[in-house]
């Protein structure tokens, strides 16, 4: 593939609203812009995080949505305001890879975090770890609860230490809560895992991590942590998703 990066607001701003008198900070219509992009491109690969201050907005999806309204090539997931499937099916090759049970145990625990990061990848977790056949469970302190609509069918458990209990994998991960839509509401660091807290489980982290806030150097240096399959398994999630992609396209 011959791959062209693109970072849009290094340019100009874009508009996505529909109808807008374009007089003040946004250049490009998206409507030109996807245009002009698909005729450059086969595929499009799209990274629009949130703004996590207007969850309507954001929950819209309204970057990634202009761009598959308007291109006229498919359009990939690179991670958008709610969602980063591509981080899931990594995880799931990641877990699948390394587990030695038929159903093992996967505990979600999120972390302290001095930035609002987005509920993104945990949503995306969640959704995977539910069609895999895993024992599954989140931890997170109260008001961090995710989109009851992503996880009304997994189990949540406020107490960590009882969460962590056996488990086989421990995916570790910041989110800025929900419910107050892009708060840091605690920033309470014992919830940072740790290697006693670990116990013989793996360490899953989707990267990057922030050591000594989200999780202990222990951790991470330990032959317990499996990031760096993880993020080569990055690599492989998007080259099976392009593959089938391209394939289908010159059919
Ligand atoms: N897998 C990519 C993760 C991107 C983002 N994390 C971050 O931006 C961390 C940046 C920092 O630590 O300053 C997130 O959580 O969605
Ligand atoms: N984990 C992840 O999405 O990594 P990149 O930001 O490098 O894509």
């Amino acid at each position: 593939m011959e791959v062209m990066i693109l970072n849009v607001n290094d340019a100009w701003q874009l508009e996505f609203e529909d109808g807008t008198v374009m007089n003040t900070n946004t250049s490009e219509h998206i409507k030109e812009a996807a245009q002009v992009i698909s005729q450059y491109a086969d595929v499009i690969a799209v990274r629009a995080f949130p703004t996590l201050k207007d969850k309507k907005k954001d929950e819209s999806e309204y970057v990634l949505n202009s761009f598959v309204k308007y291109a006229s090539v498919p359009v990939i997931n690179m991670e958008s305001a709610t969602s980063h499937p591509l981080q899931a099916l990594t995880d799931a090759i990641t877990i699948s890879e390394l587990t030695t049970k038929r159903k093992p145990k996967v505990v979600l625990s999120w972390a302290p975090h001095p930035k609002a990061l987005p509920q993104a990848v945990p949503n995306s977790f969640v959704e995977m770890m539910q069609l895999l056949e895993v024992d599954f469970c989140i931890t997170h302190p109260k008001d961090y609860e995710l989109n009851p609509e992503i996880t009304k069918h997994s189990q949540i458990n406020y107490n960590q230490e009882e969460a962590l209990k056996d488990a086989d994998f421990v995916y570790v991960k910041n989110w800025s809560s929900y419910k107050e839509y892009g708060q840091i509401l605690s920033q309470d660091d014992n919830w940072r895992m740790t290697k006693a807290k670990l116990g013989n489980a793996k360490f899953m982290h989707c990267l990057p991590v922030r050591r000594n806030v989200v999780v202990e150097d222990a951790v991470l240096d330990s032959n317990q942590s499996i990031v760096m399959q993880q993020a080569n398994n990055r690599t492989f999630a998007a080259q099976v998703v392009l593959k089938q992609l391209v394939e289908n396209l010159n059919k």
